[in-house]
């Protein structure tokens, strides 16, 4: 029998690479840069299976070029590069990698938020390019965060492990939103659910982890950054999406929030020339949170299982889309 004919659309780990091509008739994109929505449409036309990236637009008229798509497995855990209620309505599961990158992320939360908190980006950069002259006792003043209050946006798994290492590591005070209590972190780290009004004006630290999705979309704009302390140290490790930044510019160059640290922007990458990149209290990084080798290595293993499943018929062990797993 014919192997499962499938596109990749990138070079994963061999981790799960080598079960997809030992599996499969598989053709794996080479090239550094993701393949355009017109190549996309003409690579996956004759396919049973593709692997996306959160880079790769998965539409309606993607799926329209796949007439005998039987699965999409994204390499990520969000799917908001997909129209799910397209996928659905043509019977097509779609996998994600939930679990196997909280940890990643959260540890790259905590970092951004350190960073951002102590002015490691600005007072490094200082350092190199010939600023550092004595050790100056007013000199890259940062807050602390040892008892201060923390504001979590999205307490799902990763807002829970971030939340998990501050409260823990650091003491801190910790407030969620979420659209639903979630009782183990009020037990574990006696966390408060309240809404974004409250969580905005009593929080020293803001760090967004809900997915990215029609009541996330743009959450963090003027009024919001208005609402917060002066004090605040915001962190994304969500979508870049989720954030007005021109409203977020405009607040860390008015001193409306004292600092902030992003993994994610809009659009991504972001160009070299943007405003945000010029201010010495935001410091970014190019979308790495879950960039360890051991957590691509599983995401990898965990998109193939999916992708397996999906072009074998059997259900996908992670799917976003549960009403049409294992229906073909
Ligand atoms: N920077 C990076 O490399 C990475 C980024 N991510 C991003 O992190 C996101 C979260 O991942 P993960 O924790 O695994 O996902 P989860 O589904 O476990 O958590 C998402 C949480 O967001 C909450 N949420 C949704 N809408 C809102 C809202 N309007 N207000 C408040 N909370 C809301 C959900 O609440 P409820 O449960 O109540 O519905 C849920 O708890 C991913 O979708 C992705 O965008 C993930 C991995 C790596
Ligand atoms: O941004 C990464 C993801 O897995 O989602």
């Amino acid at each position: 029998m014919a192997k499962p004919r499938v596109f990749v659309a990138r070079r994963i780990p061999d981790a799960g690479l080598n079960l997809i091509t030992a599996a499969c008739d598989a053709e794996v994109w080479p090239e550094q840069l993701p393949p355009s929505p017109e190549v996309l449409r003409q690579k996956v036309r004759d396919c049973d299976g593709l692997v996306s990236l959160l880079t790769d637009k998965v539409d309606t008229e993607l799926l329209a070029a796949a007439p005998k798509l039987k699965v999409v497995s994204n390499f990520a855990v969000g799917v908001n590069n997909i129209d799910l209620p397209a996928a659905t309505a043509r019977k097509i599961p779609v996998g994600n990698t939930p679990g196997v990158l909280t940890e990643a992320t959260a540890d790259i939360a905590v970092t951004l938020l350190l960073a951002a908190a102590r002015r490691l980006g600005e007072s490094a950069t200082d350092a190199k390019e010939g600023r550092w002259k004595t050790w100056e006792p007013l000199g890259w003043l940062g807050c602390d965060l040892v008892g201060r209050t923390l504001g979590i946006v999205g307490m799902g798994r990763i807002g829970f492990a971030t939340a998990k290492r501050l409260h823990h590591g650091w003491g801190m005070k910790v407030l969620y939103t979420a659209r639903n209590p979630k009782p183990e972190a009020d037990a574990e780290l006696k966390a408060r659910h309240v809404d974004l009004d409250t969580l905005l004006a009593e929080v020293d630290f803001v760090s967004v982890h809900a997915d990215l999705n029609p009541t996330t979309k743009g959450m963090f704009g003027e009024k919001e950054f208005a609402k917060m302390k002066r004090t605040v140290v915001f962190v994304n490790t969500a979508r870049g999406p989720h954030v007005n930044q021109s409203a977020l510019a405009n607040a860390l160059r008015t001193g409306t929030i004292f600092a902030a640290g992003l993994d994610v922007t809009d659009p991504e990458p972001l160009p070299p020339d943007h405003e945000l990149y010029a201010l010495p209290n935001c410091v970014i990084a190019p979308h790495i949170a879950s960039a360890t080798v051991d957590t691509r290595n599983a995401m990898a293993t965990m998109c193939a299982q999916n992708l397996l499943a999906g072009v074998q018929g059997r259900p996908l062990p992670n799917c976003v889309n549960p009403e049409v797993n294992g229906s073909r």
